[in-house]
């Protein structure tokens, strides 16, 4: 796979603040991938920085072949961007706005198009100042993906959104990624990086604490698992590590598929929350 962003010890400090401690990422050209960890953990920094709008104070960046803080109109023609808070243009409507954008790019994406994408067409002629937030930010959206980018940051981007608009964003961005779009997220929302995300990383304190495949992040495929079942009238579970073996027999001593059997390994949650520890 051909390598989309590639980041050796990345350091920034904001005075006595080590936003970011010596991250390490190597994302692939296609992939869908979140950054997630506590309030403060230093994502958007890192997020930031790649996107050219930060510089670091130590690592070495390569975002699309080029170093951010050096590259050129053409590089940042390929990037889009959603920040947590986006430059504001009020006085136009949601279309000119999107037309606006429009026209920075040589390939950009049919405004309507896009308007319909983020679920915007019945606010098309509505000025910027009377969208809602939730509004307002599906607007945000839509102006990072209006110039095709071949990469995308999103910094929270589904934060205020109601859950239909977040599921109509979820299909946004998997049309998107169909499309070859490299993507990299930061999220609060587990269930998001789990719906979207081919890999995710767990930043705590400026560091990468994991990264990997949500379904298997750290070792949640081979963990303990957790059987349920009852008995009469009485619930039972049992932690094992071999729940096939327990159901066997279990199902061989009561005659047949226990009533109410569940199997349960560690959630993203469980996982995640294992990971930031104290810094809850
Ligand atoms: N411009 C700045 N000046 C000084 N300190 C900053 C600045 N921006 C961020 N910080 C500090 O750097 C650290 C990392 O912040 P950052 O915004 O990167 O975290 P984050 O993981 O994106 O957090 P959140 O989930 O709350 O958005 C925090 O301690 C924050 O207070």
């Amino acid at each position: 796979m051909t390598t989309a962003i590639e980041v050796h010890g990345l350091r920034k400090r904001y005075g006595d603040t080590r936003a970011v401690d010596g991250v390490d990422l190597r994302i692939g050209e296609g992939e869908v991938f979140a950054l997630l960890g506590p309030n403060g953990a230093g994502k958007t920094t890192t997020v930031e920085i790649l996107a050219g709008f930060r510089d670091r104070d130590g690592g070495t960046v390569a975002v699309l072949g080029e170093d951010p803080q050096r590259a050129g109109l053409d590089w940042r023609r390929d990037i889009g961007i959603v920040f947590q808070d986006a430059a504001d243009v009020a006085a136009l409507s949601v279309i000119e706005t999107l037309r606006h954008f429009a026209r920075y790019y040589p390939r950009a994406r049919d405004p309507y198009e896009v308007l319909q994408s983020v679920g915007l067409e019945e606010k098309a002629r509505a000025r910027i100042r009377t969208l809602s937030g939730g509004q307002r930010r599906r607007l945000d959206v839509g102006i990072g993906v209006i110039g095709r980018p071949r990469l995308l940051f999103l910094d929270e981007p589904t934060t205020g959104f109601d859950p239909e608009a977040r599921r109509r964003f979820w299909a946004l961005i998997r049309s998107l990624a169909g499309d070859g779009t490299t993507i990299l997220l930061t999220t609060h929302y587990l269930d998001e990086a789990e719906a979207l995300a081919d890999r995710v990383a767990v930043v705590v304190a400026g560091r990468v604490a994991a990264c990997g495949d949500p379904a298997s992040l750290g070792g949640r495929t081979t963990a303990h698992a957790t059987v349920r079942w009852q008995e009469g009238e009485t619930p039972r579970s049992v932690r094992t590590d071999d729940p096939g073996q327990l159901v066997a027999e279990l199902t061989a001593r009561l005659g047949g598929t226990p009533p109410g059997l569940t199997i349960a390994r560690p959630t993203l949650e469980d996982v995640y929350l294992e990971l930031i520890g104290d810094r809850r």
